[in-house]
């Protein structure tokens, strides 16, 4: 990491919020320019985002089950966005999971430290400020504080602090894995495979899960800071909960469209995994998340991907077919490579293991 980086010498987003010292916002946090700014949201497309009903997915009905896998591919394909209502998830697990984890970056910043880390990309439970999770410190400074924590190979590494995170986090994981597996069934569907190919393949039940706890304090120059850049995420489908306040932005048709909150639902997207074992089909997507004024923003994410010792590539079913586009590969290989700062103007980590001829 380079001497002069900043973040190391911050210790959190939120105290900078909290103090006089954030009116004028430090040069380094200017990220948001001209060419990618907020005038260049397509308002009129945010009401157009597709809405899963979960309860259809699961119908045993087999014209309604049918309807709805047909509907998921589609959204895969034509958005990598959407929206899951009647997901059965209770309302209470969501409200407590959003409580601990705005309980977390309210513990005083020394109880933060413990798990701050600014250098290992990988370490088990991660705090860190103002870098995106795809960086290790760069002088481009984002608006968010975060925790993250993975879940995989059997390693629950659940922090231990505030009181009944442990419990509430290992819960709520659980429910998320159960949501994105019969998400992924139905799109292993919607792809013309059975319901278990992609999950067989990748090895997703002792697959890799990391949850993430956002927080996007308020800013008094919102025009000129992103939350996160660009990016796409890896894994297969990534699970979002939010508290009410926007701030996520899709890229969809060259355009940047708000996701806004729906009261209980969930908001998913298809990361990196998922465009390979779909051979290209449902491609990961690229967001950002913007701040605002007023409001502290939170955001608690699950994302999940193949076994990280499993050597995949597109699903078997559709290579009968068609030509693979991607090569095989490690996932745990490539985990720490897609851990870096894009833009939709930059070719992405994956599409080094492209099979270009
Ligand atoms: O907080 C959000 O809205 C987006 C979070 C996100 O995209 C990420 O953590 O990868
Ligand atoms: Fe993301």
């Amino acid at each position: 990491m380079a001497s002069g980086c900043h973040v190391a010498n911050i210790s959190s987003v939120k105290s900078l919020s909290e103090s006089n010292a954030a009116a004028l916002i430090p040069s380094y946090y200017h990220t948001l320019t001209d060419s990618d700014g907020h005038d260049d949201v397509a308002h009129e497309l945010a009401a157009l985002i597709p809405i899963i009903d979960f309860s259809h997915l699961t119908s045993t009905d087999p014209q309604i089950h049918a309807t709805a896998v047909r509907q998921l591919g589609q959204a895969c394909q034509d958005w990598g966005f959407f929206i899951v209502t009647n997901h059965g998830v209770s309302e209470n697990l969501m409200k407590d999971i959003m409580e601990k984890c705005l309980e977390f970056h309210n513990l005083p910043l020394e109880e933060k430290k413990e798990f701050f880390s600014v250098h290992n990309p990988l370490p088990a439970i991660k705090y860190t400020t103002s870098a995106p999770p795809r960086s290790i410190g760069e002088n481009d400074l984002y608006w968010i504080d975060y925790l993250q924590f993975y879940n995989y190979h059997n390693q629950c590494n659940f922090p231990n602090k505030p009181p009944g995170v442990r419990e509430t986090a290992m819960e709520y994981s659980k429910e998320m894995r159960g949501v994105a597996r019969t998400l992924l069934e139905g799109i292993s569907e919607s792809l013309g495979l059975k319901p278990d190919d992609i999950i067989e393949h990748s090895g997703f039940d002792y697959g890799y899960q990391k949850m993430q706890f956002n927080l996007y304090p308020p800013c008094p120059q919102p025009d000129l800071v992103q939350g996160l850049p660009p990016h796409c995420d890896n894994g297969f489908l990534n699970i979002l909960i939010q508290n009410g306040i926007s701030g996520l932005q899709v890229k969809h048709d060259g355009k940047w469209v708000n996701v806004n909150p729906l009261p209980n639902s969930l908001v998913v997207n298809t990361g990196d995994e998922l465009e390979v074992l779909s051979n290209g089909k449902y491609k990961s997507i690229w967001h950002r998340a913007v701040v605002n004024e007023k409001e502290t923003r939170v955001s608690v994410l699950a994302v999940h991907g193949p076994q990280v010792d499993k050597e995949i590539g597109p699903a078997p079913g559709l290579l009968e077919k068609e030509k693979p586009l991607f090569k095989r590969y490690k996932y745990g290989d490539f985990v720490p490579f897609q851990l870096k700062v894009m833009s939709p103007e930059m070719p992405r980590p994956l599409d080094s293991l492209r099979i270009t001829n």
